[in-house]
């Protein structure tokens, strides 16, 4: 009976919710109309307000300041405009699912207890005056999460209020229906969390707004330090996690960040789209993304031939010679280290007296400045100006040096020649303009000299812009040589580096100039590479990021994120990441990411330990692939045991998975056939695609649809599928040690169902 009056009671608020949000729509949409009306008048009147005069320089400033006075009319308008179409849509959002829970608290010292409604955004009443819903992101909201019935605090700038929660209760509310409602005692709706994590996996990671845990929540509004560490087991909500706390940030600092002061640093192009949709869900725009890939690419992509993370990977994974593959990853690592940084700073100083390389200037086949002279010039200073500052004086020096030459090659044949060649419309334009500075009388006697000479101006200016231009870019510093140099073993200053060197010195030389002399760049010398660049051309930063998150931070090198600290002085970070999906041979000798030591005394860690991807028979199994005791808590989640297939050849193989695929497909819609690497794909998807509909996704993949996918491990990274199969898992094909966690990485994907197959042997790391 209580009960059926505790429903009526909640269907009264939520028609009274509905109805507001109605009204305040009509009322928006009204004054969205007429903001579109005035935007359209403005853009049709524009001119008429505006007397345009260019007769004094007063009349053009005053014409200018009309201009600019209308330009600002116009924008303040398309703004309130574009206002007014983002606020529809939350509404809209409300009209769906006003709010997900209720939490009746009594604060110390008041009679009455506040019934707090919470939802995606915030709801006032009609006049304006009372909170009918809480946005989730409001201090007062965070005590649903922190939580359950008894005494509770909240966070306000100023103070800490005490009081008591009386009641916490969730709402399944769908089409603005009352679907289902629930008090909660422990944790945040164990059922309603049960139900959501039993659903099946989607192209795009859900928002998890409704059922975040009171752990998660600490990372979502945690502000107190400029570094945040998360460190999660798999499927512990890193990624949901950190996209909650974008919309957090933009929610808490409204005034001072928008969405695309906001960085998050992802694996790949295909993990992008992954999560693209949570922040539009949640009523905010979308953060910057970026890889670390593009972002070198951007900077050094048109010169050189950069290696992408996964072709490194790949030529690791696919190396079977032993001591092949020792130099390989020997010289990875070294790469990555922050010993390498102190050899390069060691190198750099060096380059301050001597050794810094440049490149001859070439124009129309002639050496006009050799590199030698420039040389000569850069030396010519003080070694205590900064390298950067030095060669913006020889940059200064190169461009006089080639008004000079502009101006002795204006009287040379070919100039003449190229004059002859001239088409008419260019002879015109040049004609027009000395008409134009009245140089050009039409009846003076050295009227055809005059019109000789311009147009030699014209064209040694215009043959010689692109050669100004790449001086003014800096291109005349020869970094590839600079950089090349350091792995010259007949070079002098191995001598002064001696001390800084690593061992197998030599090895990782002979590894690495091949690549260089073919103008590639390899994927663990991106970032010294970057660096170097930026220690001799100037530090390039970005001040108008103010926060980035790097996602699956395990797989970053310590150069890299120096580099990325540098790029960004004025960004907090939050770091997540893993150290048992440790992928990227860069990050096995080296410190990881997700040590606070790298960040000084500025990080804070938390830790999670508990998985909500997996079903617990699949939790179980997965840990034991991990070496030490590591401590992976299972959400209550059951479902089938995991299994383990051992067939003698590839045709059985094919034939057991096709199988499996089909029975599967019945119950899920995101099964990932998951291979090694690229290589073994592309064959097995040969070998399938004729029996199943499967996608095959390889690192130039950018985007899937649910259905059958086939994909190697590194591609499936931060991504979870309801079913997965693991392509032979055979101690042939997981033999190394260091490929353990690859493996780990692999068999974590799967939501509710994982089977593993094996051609004879299986690998050592499912020998439990
Ligand atoms: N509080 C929560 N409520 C509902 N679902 C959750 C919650 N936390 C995590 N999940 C779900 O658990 C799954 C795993 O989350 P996520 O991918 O963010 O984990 P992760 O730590 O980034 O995993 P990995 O390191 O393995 O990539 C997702 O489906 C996510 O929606």
């Amino acid at each position: 009976m209580e009960q059926q009056y505790e429903r009526t009671e909640e269907n009264q608020y939520l028609v009274l919710c509905l109805n507001t949000v109605d009204h305040k729509k009509e009322e928006l949409l009204q004054k969205e109309k007429d903001v579109r009306d005035n935007v359209l008048t403005l853009k049709k009147t524009f001119w008429d307000d505006v007397r345009v005069n260019l007769d004094t320089p007063e009349d053009i400033d005053e014409t200018y300041y009309a201009i600019k006075q209308q330009a600002e009319l116009l924008s303040d308008s398309q703004h309130a405009q574009q206002r007014a179409i983002k606020d529809v849509k939350t509404y809209d959002r409300l009209l769906q699912s006003p709010y997900f829970a209720r939490i009746d608290f009594l604060q110390d010292g008041q009679n009455e207890p506040l019934k707090i409604y919470i939802g995606v955004a915030t709801l006032m009443d009609e006049d304006n005056e009372n909170i009918l819903i809480y946005d989730w992101r409001a201090p007062i909201s965070s005590m649903y999460y922190d939580y359950t019935p008894g005494p509770a605090t909240y966070e306000t700038a100023t103070d800490d209020i005490q009081g008591e929660m009386l009641l916490k209760r969730q709402f399944i509310i769908k089409n603005g229906q009352l679907q289902s409602m629930f008090n909660t005692g422990l944790t945040i709706g164990d059922d309603l969390l049960l139900d959501i994590l039993a659903q099946n996996a989607n192209e795009h990671i859900r928002s998890i707004v409704a059922t975040i845990q009171a752990e998660q929540n600490k990372i979502i509004r945690h502000v107190n330090t400029p570094y945040l560490i998360v460190e999660g087991v798999a499927g512990s909500g890193k990624t949901a996690v950190a996209l909650q706390r974008v919309a957090y940030l933009l929610y808490h600092y409204r005034d001072q960040i928008t969405a695309d002061q906001i960085l998050l640093i992802t694996p790949n192009q295909l993990f992008n789209q992954y999560v693209h949709t949570v922040l539009p869900d949640l009523g905010e725009d979308n953060m910057q993304q970026l890889t670390f890939s593009e972002y070198a690419t951007k900077r050094l992509g048109r010169q050189f031939q950069l290696e992408y993370p996964y072709e490194q990977l790949e030529s690791l994974l696919t190396e079977k010679n032993d001591l092949l593959y020792q130099t390989k990853l020997t010289t990875i690592s070294f790469k990555a280290s922050l010993q390498y940084r102190e050899l390069m700073d060691k190198y750099i100083e060096y380059l301050a007296d001597d050794g810094l390389l440049f490149k001859n200037i070439v124009f129309r086949g002639e050496r006009i400045i050799t590199a030698q002279e420039i040389a000569e010039y850069f030396y010519s200073f003080n070694a205590t100006i900064p390298i950067p500052n030095r060669l913006q004086l020889v940059k200064e020096w190169l461009l006089q040096q080639l008004s000079k030459i502009e101006k002795t090659e204006r009287t040379k044949e070919w100039v003449e020649e190229a004059s002859e060649l001239l088409d008419i419309e260019e002879y015109t334009k040049t004609y027009s303009e000395l008409l134009h500075e009245g140089r050009f009388s039409e009846n003076t006697f050295d009227d055809f000299e005059q019109e000789r000479k311009k147009i030699a101006i014209q064209i040694v200016k215009k043959q010689l812009k692109p050669l100004r231009q790449s001086v003014k870019q800096l291109k005349f510093v020869h970094l590839l040589g600079i950089y090349r140099q350091l792995f010259d073993m007949n070079y002098t200053i191995h001598q002064q580096l001696q001390n800084f060197l690593p061992d197998h010195w030599e090895e990782i030389c002979q590894q690495t100039l091949p690549n260089l002399a073919k103008r590639i760049i390899s994927y663990e010398d991106a970032a010294p590479f970057l660096y170097l660049q930026d220690k001799i051309e100037g530090q390039r930063t970005n001040t108008m990021i103010r926060h980035v998150l790097v996602d699956e931070a395990q797989d970053y090198s310590p150069f890299q994120l120096f580099v990325l600290q540098q790029l960004f002085p004025r960004a907090r970070m939050t770091i997540l990441g893993d150290g048992h999906q440790t992928i990227h041979p860069h990050t096995f000798k080296n410190p990881s990411l997700l040590t606070p030591q790298l960040y000084g005394e500025q990080a804070e860690k938390i830790i999670l330990t508990k998985s909500y991807r997996s079903t617990k028979q699949i939790i179980h199994l997965t840990s034991k692939i991990l070496h030490e005791n590591a401590k992976v808590e299972a959400f209550n989640r059951t479902g089938s045991e995991p299994t383990i297939t051992i067939v003698s050849n590839e045709i059985d193989l094919m034939e057991q998975l096709v199988e499996k695929i089909n029975s599967l497909s019945l119950n899920f819609e995101t099964i990932a056939v998951i291979c090694k690497t690229e290589q073994e794909c592309t064959k097995v998807f040969e070998q399938m695609k004729d029996q199943v509909d499967i996608q095959l996704i390889t690192h130039h993949t950018n985007q899937f649809k649910k259905g059958i996918l086939l994909l190697p491990a590194y591609m499936a990274k931060g991504i979870e599928f309801d079913a997965v199969l693991i392509y032979n898992a055979s101690s042939a094909t997981y033999f190394r040690e260091t490929e353990r966690n690859y493996f780990y990485t692999a068999c974590t994907r799967a939501m509710h169902e994982l089977h593993i197959y094996s051609i004879n042997e299986l690998t050592h790391f499912l020998k439990l």
